[in-house]
């Protein structure tokens, strides 16, 4: 059974890379704004985020306006198969996977679990809650370790009814879309 849904999976995948390419992609700068005051973060706190390559939604601008906002902002560093991360201090370098990555010292992966929100990269996600990756597991498996809500941001499109979802997938608690901000999961 697994590996049916695994099979789906790298269809999808392939599907919405697609659909992204040539997509209006958006920098989710307001959007992020408004997802920081639904969970009630306040300035001082942590949250983490993520560097948008240019086939995803965010940008480097919505990692500013976080940082402008007065939170700390942790970003993702891939170390061998899993995640760690540092604090953005507006220096990045070149990393993995052709993304940016900040220049700052390793916190340890369970640095995830001192965030008050924490912003995760998405292919999609549906209504329960399922969040399709890149197919690396890297989140999956740095999300156990989370306290506070994650919530995947993608384009509208990509919050879909249904997702096909293996057992160590983790559910986020929220969606973050352009047209639609902020929705909990899971949602009817
Ligand atoms: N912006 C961003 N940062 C992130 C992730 C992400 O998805 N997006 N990650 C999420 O886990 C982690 C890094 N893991 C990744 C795993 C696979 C691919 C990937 O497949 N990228 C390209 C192929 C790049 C290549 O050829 O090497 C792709 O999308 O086709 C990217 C990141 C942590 N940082
Ligand atoms: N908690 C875990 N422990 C060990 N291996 C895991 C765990 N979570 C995921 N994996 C491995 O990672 C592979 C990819 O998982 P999955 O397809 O869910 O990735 P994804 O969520 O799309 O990627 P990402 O989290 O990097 O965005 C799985 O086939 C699985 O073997």
């Amino acid at each position: 059974m697994t590996s049916g849904e695994r099979d789906r999976k790298a269809t999808l995948r392939t599907r919405l890379r697609a659909a992204r390419r040539g997509a209006v992609l958006p920098r989710m700068v307001d959007e992020v704004l408004s997802a920081v005051a639904e969970f009630g973060v306040s300035p001082g706190e942590t949250v983490c985020a993520y560097v948008a390559s240019a086939v995803e939604p965010g940008s480097l601008a919505m990692v500013e306006a976080l940082r402008a906002h007065g939170l700390r902002v942790l970003l993702p560093v891939v170390v061998g198969d899993g995640l760690d991360w540092a604090a953005y201090d507006g220096r990045l370098r070149a990393g993995a996977f052709g993304l940016r990555e900040p220049e700052g010292a390793l916190l340890g992966a369970e640095a995830v679990g001192s965030a008050a929100l924490v912003l995760v990269p998405a292919l999609a996600v549906d209504r329960s809650g399922v969040r399709l990756g890149k197919g690396g597991g890297y989140y999956d498996r740095v999300l156990r370790l989370a306290t506070g809500p994650v919530v995947a941001v993608v384009r509208d499109e990509e919050f879909v009814p249904s997702l096909p979802a293996e057992p160590h997938d983790v559910r986020v608690d929220a969606v973050l879309t352009p047209a639609r901000g902020v929705v909990r999961l899971p949602s009817l």
